[in-house]
């Protein structure tokens, strides 16, 4: 493993183990490039010097002990931290090349080409159905044969269907943690992003709506760049292809999961990897 330099930034932010993880994998497409990211809430800088790519087709998960800024480079990816006062990053973040931090990125168009699922269900209080075409609608107008079809595949692709397909026209709400979180999936899906974000999907899941999710997002990645926030160590391993470990806003290492989970260079990646602190 080398050690590649891709900080510009302050002097004081350590520069990032970054391993030979390309030329391991030839197919690499990087969808998303981090590069020298600083977020700040008011005058509180929560993330030094951030670069770090995200690859078409693989999932990347984010470790990190609590507070370390994962949650906070998931929200730049999307730009959905503009929504709230004080809050702003600086460096750039290319999608497909494109610098989405410029000011005059739309934003409507960001969010549906990066998708995000949190921590919490969140379905609206609404139909099963009303769910996912609200966002279809948002940006396209089908006719209803149309988006019956695409309500029908949404849901289909976050294994839920068989679940629902006789109560479409019950509340979201109605439907357990685990089949709320698919439904939520489901919605993200719906508007054909080209990049999935979820932030702990699994937290607030038992250990079979957990094992669905993950078997839904090993399917999913066929498709898209996936970014994944988790506090499990074994979900990390399990289901991602890179893993980026932060610590205290910084990125300390990444590379591909098995070299993280086996040979980690640096000494905090593994004291939390093996469980000593965190
Ligand atoms: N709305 C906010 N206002 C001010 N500071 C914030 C806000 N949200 C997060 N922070 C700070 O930014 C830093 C990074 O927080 P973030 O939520 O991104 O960490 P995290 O790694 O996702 O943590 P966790 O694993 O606990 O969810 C922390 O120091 C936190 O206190």
């Amino acid at each position: 493993m080398t050690s590649v330099d891709l900080s510009n930034g302050p002097k004081s932010v350590p520069t990032p183990i970054i391993g030979t993880h390309a030329g391991l994998d030839s197919e690499l497409e990087e969808k998303i490039s981090v590069r020298n990211v600083n977020f700040y809430y008011g005058d509180n800088r929560a993330l030094k010097s951030i670069s770090v790519p995200l690859y078409s087709q693989r999932v990347t998960a984010f470790i990190g002990p609590s507070g370390c800024g994962k949650s906070t480079l998931l929200r730049i990816l999307n730009r959905i931290y503009d929504l709230y006062p004080n809050q702003r990053a600086e460096g750039e973040v290319l999608l497909d090349g494109d610098n989405i931090l410029d000011p005059a990125q739309d934003l409507n168009l960001l969010r549906a080409r990066v998708g995000m699922v949190f921590q919490k269900p969140t379905p609206f209080p609404m139909s099963i159905y009303e769910n996912i075409a609200f966002g279809i609608r948002l940006y396209d107008s089908l006719s209803k044969s149309e988006l019956d079809g695409r309500v029908e595949s949404a849901l289909k692709r976050a294994a839920l269907w068989t679940e629902v397909k006789d109560k479409l026209h019950a509340n979201g709400l109605s439907l357990s943690g685990g089949q709320q979180q698919r439904l939520c999936i489901a919605r993200t899906v719906a508007v054909q992003p080209e990049v999935i974000l979820l932030d702990e999907p699994c937290s607030a899941l038992d250990p079979i709506s957990t094992a669905k999710i993950e078997e839904l997002i090993e399917e999913l990645k066929t498709d898209y760049a996936i970014a994944i926030v988790t506090h499990n160590m074994q979900q990390a391993a399990r289901v991602s292809d890179y893993t980026a470990f932060m610590y205290l806003g910084e990125l300390v290492e990444f590379d591909t999961t098995s070299k993280m989970f086996t040979s980690p260079v640096d000494t905090r990646t593994q004291d939390y990897i093996t469980g000593r602190f965190g």
